[in-house]
This record gives C-alpha cells, sequence and structure tokens, in this order.
C-alpha cells in the first residue's frame, strides 16, 4: 500500500486524477471503477477539467459503478447511477452505453448480481478503482461483518450508514433504502489498482484500521492490505491516527509511486 499524505486540499483532484489519467493513456480502453459519495467529487471535477482542455479523452473507457441502492427508481436524484451520471458522467466524454451500473429495481436482485459480475469479467475486470470509505470501515457498501471473498450480492445496510447517508435525503433516515446491491470484496480486490481517497477526521479510525489494523471482517477495508497495488490519498486529518504518519509522510513525500522517486 502506498499511503500518500496530502498537505494542501486542491491538491487531491490532480492526483487522484493522475491516478486515473495513467491507465488510460497507457490503454485507451481502459476499464474504470467508478464511486459515489463526497471523497472522489474533486478526482471526478479535475478529470472533467482534463477532458473540457483536450488533454484526455475517456471516449473508448468502459466504466462500472459499486454499488446502488435497492428499490429507488430509475432516475430518482439519489440513485448512485444518477448521481454518477450527474457528478461524473456529465462532465467527461464517456459513452453512456459503456457506462454500467447494478439495477436495484430489478425482479431478480440475485441474477442481477450474477449478470453484473458477468459483464466485468467480459469487459476483461477492473483497471483501476476509485474508492471512498465508511466511518465504520465499509468501502461500496460492504458492511462490517461482510465476507472478504464476497463478490456483487444483496446487502442491508447498517443504522450508522443509513445515517450518515440520511443527509442526501432531506435528513430523513427512513428514506433511505435498507437494502443494496454492492460489489463484494472479492470482486473489488479483482480490480488491477485501487485508489482510495479519505478526507477528514470522521475517517481518521477506519483509515488507521485500513492500513495498520488486522485483517478483519469487522473493519471490511482491511481486505485491502492483501492487494498488491493501493495507493491510499489522505488529508492530514484522515491520516491522523496513523501509527506510522511520520514514516509514510518520509517514504512517499505525498507524491504516489507514479510521480518516482
Ligand atoms: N456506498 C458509499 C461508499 O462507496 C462511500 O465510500 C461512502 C463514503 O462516502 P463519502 O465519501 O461521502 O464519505 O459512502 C457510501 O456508503
Amino acid at each position: 500500500m502506498e499511503i500518500v499524505i496530502i498537505d494542501e486540499p486542491e491538491d487531491v483532484g490532480p492526483l487522484g486524477a493522475d491516478a486515473i489519467a495513467q491507465h488510460v493513456v497507457a490503454n485507451p480502453e481502459a476499464v474504470l471503477g467508478l464511486a459515489t459519495g463526497s471523497s472522489p467529487l474533486r478526482v471526478y471535477q479535475e478529470l472533467g477539467a482534463r477532458v473540457a482542455r483536450g488533454e484526455l479523452s475517456l471516449s473508448r473507457c468502459q466504466a462500472f459503478l459499486l454499488d446502488e441502492y435497492v428499490g429507488l427508481p430509475a432516475g430518482h436524484p439519489e440513485a448512485y447511477r444518477t448521481v454518477i451520471d450527474r457528478e461524473f458522467c456529465d462532465l467527461v466524454d464517456l459513452d453512456p452505453a459503456n457506462v454500467h451500473g447494478l439495477d436495484g429495481t430489478a425482479e431478480d436482485l440475485l441474477g442481477e448480481c450474477t449478470r453484473y459480475e458477468s459483464a466485468i469479467a467480459a469487459a476483461g475486470g477492473i483497471d483501476v478503482q476509485l474508492l471512498g470509505i465508511g466511518r465504520d470501515g465499509h468501502i461500496a457498501f460492504n458492511e462490517p461483518g461482510s465476507s472478504l471473498g464476497s463478490r456483487t450480492r444483496v446487502k442491508t445496510l447498517t443504522t450508522q450508514t443509513r445515517l450518515d447517508n440520511a443527509r442526501f435525503f432531506g435528513d430523513d433516515f427512513h428514506a433511505v433504502p435498507l437494502h443494496c446491491l454492492t460489489q463484494g470484496i472479492g470482486t473489488i480486490s479483482s480490480a488491477r489498482h485501487l485508489v482510495l481517497i479519505a478526507l477528514g477526521e470522521p475517517k481518521a479510525e477506519a483509515v488507521h484500521q485500513l492500513v495498520e489494523g488486522p485483517i478483519s471482517a469487522l473493519w471490511p477495508a482491511t481486505a485491502l492490505q492483501l492487494h498488491p497495488h493501493v495507493t491510499v490519498l489522505l488529508d492530514p486529518a484522515a491520516a491522523s491516527r496513523l501509527q506510522f504518519g511520520a514514516y509514510y509522510r518520509e517514504a512517499y513525500r505525498g507524491k504516489p509511486s507514479w510521480q518516482g522517486f
């Protein structure tokens, strides 16, 4: 894992965008994994700016979303497909036909999960997957207790996650769906490069567990310790509980490995 502590908040967007762009430059048909949540927003805006300036094109890329609520109709403003269209796809030149999400209204939800796994495999697997992290250490919607080998499936959201996400539903906890479809930890771990962004003090304990804790289903993100290529982009607040924070600062000096040592 490379742990990059970024002192200037405005650098998060360019560094995260570089992480994606290097894959697209190497392979214009790269398969991208997209995450919802506030953490990747600066990255999406920076990628949008690069596409607008003609410096980058995602027109031949495929993209897969991590997760989706069960039961929100297509076009619901908080359905993750709508969110990703609004926050990312509308800013870049991805072909909408190449952006794939889970259908949380499917009659056969288990069949939908199987179909999604097959679609990712048919695309050749995900080259670079963006991730946020929940306060309880969840990635995508893999809540504490998730199997660390899990594949795409139906999950029940915890009360904490529903409370955290109520802000997107007019602060109405009961409006937040109880169930979701989510790529599993095993699915996410199959992506070739994982780029996790965590910002702010509320994420500090989850980040400490992710990087330094024992691998445990209690903190699902700890499974990433077994992955050969993970980049963790942190602001100082999210990094504040790292036991070896001084070492990561010295080792990476705010620069991911692709910028050279
Ligand atoms: N399913 C999403 C996760 O993919 C995301 O990482 C998490 C944190 O969101 P934020 O980045 O807004 O803190 O929120 C949701 O639960």
